[in-house]
Formats: structure tokens, C-alpha cells, sequence
């Protein structure tokens, strides 16, 4: 349902707030072709209200002729920015960039912020965004979750259904996803709210089983029948399974590149107001699954790209698994037990669903 533009500027201005927004700072809106007018129109209104200087840039769309999907995170890597120094200049030379067309897994991103320029992803639709405005609280619970990642050597992720996974750590940084950007060069997603990172490069091996109510995207499917996936030495080597399974491998095929089936990120889900029933209730088309990343206690594990890292892996490919039910720990300690998150002991978390309604 439709929220009024009210209820999205405040929302806006909330996320502008915790993403440190001084008035005289300049503000770059990214345009493309799919950008949400209200989206857009609300964002600005925040902007100025807060009293930034504000730009738009709008930039035609590519790759729609090679994906085979109309998501925007299912064919990653060159994005309108490749080859194009203008538009680049004008984002380095911004404060903040409010991404409404999706610069994610590329590499001018990187880039860009290296230059202190923070980046803000928000492509959800607006009812979207509001209900899953971001708080301090889940800043503290995501960054909690972080830290417990970077003193770990190892994930380990099992389930009922027969998932037996270990990833070592320690090459690659944990990443938070709070939905807001409040330091410098700092890349965020509103909607948002979970933990992830990657495990060391060809370090990841045993099998994962989807069972009923996994999520794959960017199919936007829920798992009917189990799919199991064999993993070694950091690849997927083989995928079993019955038409979701064909569909899955099909798709990864149609991308002709090897690296497509490599272990991406690996973390959980920690937003209480993400619901992972929301697939059932949206045309496919109109979102991007970003509840299904985020719900609470979920394992979300990814194939593909490992530059958002630091890696040099830029594959076009990229799967996002959020699972149900798993059990999760690092060096034997327990974060997510049978879907449900273990947060380290004493961190209330204000905003959780119970607290939420
Ligand atoms: O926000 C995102 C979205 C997709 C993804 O794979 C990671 N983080």
C-alpha cells in the first residue's frame, strides 16, 4: 500500500540524521530509469530540509540486454559509471551519494568512496522503506554481530535438513549493514539490518540443503523442494535437486563464467521488522527481496562476486541464499541457533519484533 510523502520525508530525514548530514554539504541524487519518483521526490525534500546542497545525476541504464532478470542486483559489475569520468567526478566530489539506480559490486563504487564520499543504497519501494527505517539500535546489534565475526577463525553452519557447511575466516573484513552511512567512505543499504563477510578464498567446504521456505534470488522463489549444493574448496561443484534446481543451474550457465559458483558472502540476518513471508505479498518485479536478506536469524550465504570485499573477484553472477532454521557458529560459539539469533548477552535490542508492533 502507498504511504504519503510525509511519512517517507520523515523516514528520509531519520536516515539523513543518523547518516550525519551537516547543512552546506553537497548531496548527489543517482538516477536511472527504474527510480521510484517518490523515492526520489522525497529524498530531495529531506535533503534540502536539512539543508544540503543537492545535485541530481541521472544516468541511462545498461546490461539490460544481457540479464535474463529485471532485478537490479542479478547482473552486477559495469554499471552507467563504467568509462564515464564525468559522472564519476561528480559523485567523488560529493558528500554523500543517495543511490537510487544501483552502483553495488562495482568497482567505480569503490572508487568513489575511497575518496570519503559516503553511498547510500535505497531502491526498495517507498511502504518498503518506511517500515524498515533503520534505528541506532540496530547499528549496535549489526556492529555487535561484526565484531564477534572478526574474532572468529571459523563459521560454522549446520541445519536439520542436512546443511554441513565450514567456512574459515580471517582474509576478509566482517561487513555491517545497518542502513545508514555515518562515517566516511562508508557504503550502506536502507533496507537493511544483517552481518555478512567472506570466507578465505577457497576455504569453504561441505554441502548446503535448502529445504522448504529457503529463498533464492534473485528468482524471488521460495525452495519447495530440497536443492543441495556441494562445496569444495570454496566452489559449488554440484547442484541436485528437482525444477528449482534445473532453473538455478540454467540461469548460473546462461553466464558462462566458472567464477559465478564461487562462495560469496556468508552472515545472518538481525532486522526483527524484516518478515520473511513478504515474497508471497509483492509482484516479483516490484522489489528486490531485501526482507529476505535481513529477517531475523535467517543464514544468508551468496555465490559470486567477492570485490565488494576487496577481492578481485567482479563475476556478473550473483546468488543470494537467505535460509531458515540454520544453526550458526563461530569457533563453536552459537549466534543463530535453529533460526534463532543468540546476541551476545546483554544486548538488548530495542527494536525487536515484539517490541516493534
Ligand atoms: O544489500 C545487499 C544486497 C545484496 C547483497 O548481496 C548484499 N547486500
Amino acid at each position: 500500500m502507498s504511504v504519503s510523502d510525509i511519512d517517507l520525508i520523515h523516514a528520509w530525514k531519520q536516515v539523513l540524521t543518523l547518516s550525519r548530514l551537516e547543512a552546506g554539504q553537497i548531496v548527489t541524487v543517482l538516477t536511472g530509469a527504474d527510480t521510484h519518483p517518490q523515492t526520489l521526490r522525497c529524498a530531495i525534500a529531506a535533503a534540502t530540509d536539512l539543508g544540503a546542497r543537492v545535485n541530481r545525476l541521472d544516468l541511462p541504464p545498461v546490461n539490460a540486454e544481457k540479464s535474463i532478470s529485471r532485478d537490479a542486483l542479478a547482473y552486477l559489475g559495469a554499471t552507467p559509471l563504467t568509462g564515464n569520468p564525468a559522472a564519476i567526478a561528480a559523485l567523488n566530489a560529493s558528500d554523500l551519494v543517495l543511490d537510487l539506480m544501483t552502483l553495488l559490486f562495482s568497482p567505480e563504487q569503490h572508487e568513489i568512496l575511497q575518496t570519503g564520499t559516503k553511498i547510500l543504497l535505497a531502491i526498495e519501494p517507498p511502504e518498503v522503506l518506511c517500515r524498515l527505517v533503520p534505528t541506532e539500535a540496530d547499528r549496535a546489534r549489526v556492529q555487535a554481530a561484526a565484531r564477534r565475526i572478526e574474532a572468529s577463525k571459523q563459521m560454522h553452519i549446520t541445519s536439520a535438513a542436512g546443511t554441513d557447511l565450514r567456512c574459515e575466516l580471517g582474509e576478509f573484513p566482517a561487513i555491517s549493514e545497518y542502513g545508514f552511512v555515518d562515517e566516511p567512505g562508508r557504503w550502506d543499504h536502507w533496507p537493511s539490518g544483517f552481518v555478512l563477510t567472506w570466507p578465505n578464498e577457497g576455504h569453504s567446504n561441505g554441502r548446503v540443503v535448502l529445504d522448504r521456505g529457503d529463498i533464492l534470488l534473485p528468482m524471488k522463489d521460495y525452495v519447495t523442494d530440497p536443492i543441495e549444493l556441494v562445496i569444495e574448496n570454496g566452489y559449488v561443484t554440484r547442484i541436485n535437486g528437482g525444477l528449482q534446481a534445473d532453473i538455478l543451474k540454467e540461469y548460473m550457465a546462461a553466464y558462462e563464467d566458472p567464477e559465478a559458483y564461487a562462495v560469496s558472502h556468508i552472515g545472518w540476518g538481525l532486522q526483527p521488522r524484516a518478515q520473511w513471508s513478504m515474497l508471497a505479498h509483492y509482484n516479483k518485479e516490484a522489489h528486490i527481496g531485501m526482507d529476505a536478506r535481513a529477517f531475523e536469524g535467517n543464514f544468508l550465504w551468496s555465490m559470486g562476486p567477492n570485490n565488494e570485499a576487496g577481492g578481485s573477484r567482479t563475476t556478473a553472477c550473483h546468488i543470494d541464499i537467505p535460509m531458515r532454521h540454520c544453526s550458526v557458529a563461530l569457533d563453536g560459539q552459537a549466534v543463530v541457533t535453529r533460526g534463532v539469533v543468540q546476541d551476545e548477552p546483554g544486548l538488548a535490542h530495542a527494536a525487536r519484533r515484539k517490541d516493534s508492533k
